[in-house]
C-alpha cells in the first residue's frame, strides 16, 4: 500500500499484533458466530502498549527529525493517550507535559482515587511532567493545549504536539492502515475471512485508519464502529476528515462520505460505564480472561455482543473484535466491580 512511502519508528513488537479466537464467549453466545480478538491491547513492551503506540509509529520519525526537546499531549485524568506519550518521551529520552482535562464526572466512589492510580499513576512514574486542570472534556483541538505549547516556547524550549488520541495529527490514521493490512495478510494464514470488524471510536483516527486501510480491499463496509464519545456527531466527522485526508496520503482512490458508527452504547457520557458495559466487561473476563475497560472497550465489547445478540451480525459470521488497550484504567472503576455472589 501507499504506507510504505512513510518512515516507521518500531515501538511495537515486530510482526502483526496477535489475534486470538475468543472461542468460549463465541460459544457462550450461542449464536453461531466466531469471535477473534486483534490485541493491539498487548502490542508493545512500552507501558501496556495500545492503540496508540501504532499510531506514534508514524509519528516518532517527524519528532526525530526536529530535534525536540519535549512532547505534549493531552486527554483526560484517566487518558491512555497521555501515559503511552509518557512512556514514548521516556523512551526517546524526551521531556513530556501532560494535560489531563476534567473529562469524566467523576463517580462518587472513586473521588479519592480517579486522579491517583491507573493511567495518571503510571504517567507519573515515568516522569512526565503531569498537569491536572478542570477543562471539560472535547475531542477537538483546545486552548490549554495551545497554551501549553506557548509556555513551553517563550521559555526557549521546542515542544512536539501530540494531540487527542494523536487523531489531528497529519499522520495520525497511518497506522491503522497497517492494521488493516496485517488483518488481510493473517486471514490468509488463518485460512479465513472476517465478516465483520468491530471497534471502539472516540477521536476518530483508529476508525479512520482502519477504513482507509480496509477501502483498499474494497472492505471499507465490513467496519462497524462503536461511539464511546457520546458526542458522535463530531466523532464522525472528525473520524471522516481524517479517513479522507489518511486515503490521499496513501493515494486512495475513494471518497468516504459515512460510514458505521453505533451511537447505542457510549451513555450516559464519556468515561462513565452503563450497565450492558460492565456486564461485557465481566463476560469477556470471566469466558476468556480477557480484560476489557468501562471507557473505551468495555463500551464496544458490549456493542459486540449486542450486535451479534440481535443478529445483526448474521449466524455464521466471523467477526474481528479490535481490542485497543485500555484496562490500566480499570483500577479507576473499582467501585462498579464488587465481588459476585451469584
Ligand atoms: C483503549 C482505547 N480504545 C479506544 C480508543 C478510541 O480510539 P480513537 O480515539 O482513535 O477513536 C482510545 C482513545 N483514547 C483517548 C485517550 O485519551 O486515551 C484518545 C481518547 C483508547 O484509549
Amino acid at each position: 500500500s501507499g504506507l510504505a512511502a512513510f518512515k516507521k519508528y518500531p515501538l511495537t513488537f515486530n510482526g502483526p499484533s496477535p489475534i486470538s479466537h475468543l472461542a468460549r464467549l463465541s460459544k457462550h453466545l450461542g449464536k453461531n458466530v466466531n469471535v477473534y480478538a486483534k490485541r493491539e491491547d498487548c502490542n508493545s513492551g512500552l507501558a501496556f502498549g495500545g492503540n496508540k503506540l501504532r499510531k506514534l509509529e508514524y509519528i516518532v520519525p517527524d519528532i526525530l527529525a526536529g530535534e525536540y526537546t519535549h512532547l505534549v499531549s493531552i486527554g483526560g485524568r484517566q487518558s491512555n493517550q497521555t501515559r503511552m506519550v509518557a512512556a514514548l518521551a521516556a523512551h526517546l529520552g524526551k521531556k513530556c507535559v501532560l494535560i489531563q482535562e476534567d473529562w469524566v464526572p467523576i463517580p462518587e466512589a472513586e473521588k479519592d482515587v480517579y486522579n491517583k492510580v491507573g493511567n495518571i499513576e503510571l504517567s507519573r512514574i515515568m516522569g512526565a511532567d503531569v498537569r491536572v486542570i478542570d477543562d471539560k472534556f472535547d475531542i477537538g483541538m483546545r486552548q490549554s493545549f495551545a497554551d501549553t505549547m506557548k509556555e513551553l516556547e517563550d521559555a526557549g524550549h521546542k515542544p512536539y504536539p501530540i494531540p487527542a488520541g494523536c487523531s489531528e495529527h497529519k499522520y495520525g490514521g497511518l497506522g491503522f492502515v497497517g492494521f488493516a493490512d496485517e488483518v488481510v495478510k493473517q486471514e490468509k494464514e488463518l485460512g479465513i475471512k472476517f465478516d465483520k470488524v468491530v471497534v471502539c471510536c472516540v477521536t476518530g483516527s483508529t476508525t479512520a485508519g482502519i477504513l482507509a486501510g480496509m477501502a483498499q480491499y474494497g472492505r471499507q463496509d465490513d467496519v462497524i464502529a462503536i461511539d464511546a464519545s457520546f458526542t458522535p456527531d463530531k466523532t464522525k466527522s472528525q473520524t471522516l476528515r481524517i479517513a479522507n485526508n489518511t486515503g490521499k496520503l496513501i493515494g486512495l482512490q475513494h471518497e468516504f462520505k459515512d460510514f458505521q458508527l453505533d451511537e447505542r452504547f457510549a451513555y450516559p457520557c464519556y468515561g462513565v460505564p452503563n450497565e450492558g458495559t460492565i456486564e461485557a466487561i465481566r463476560l469477556c473476563a470471566e469466558q476468556e480472561g480477557v480484560l476489557t475497560d468501562p471507557v473505551y472497550e468495555g463500551k464496544s465489547m458490549q456493542g459486540l455482543l449486542q450486535l451479534i445478540t440481535e443478529g445483526s451480525i448474521a449466524p455464521g459470521s466471523n467477526v474481528l473484535y479490535v481490542h485497543l488497550g485500555g484496562a490500566p484504567a480499570l483500577s479507576a472503576y473499582s467501585s462498579f466491580f464488587p465481588t459476585k455472589t451469584d
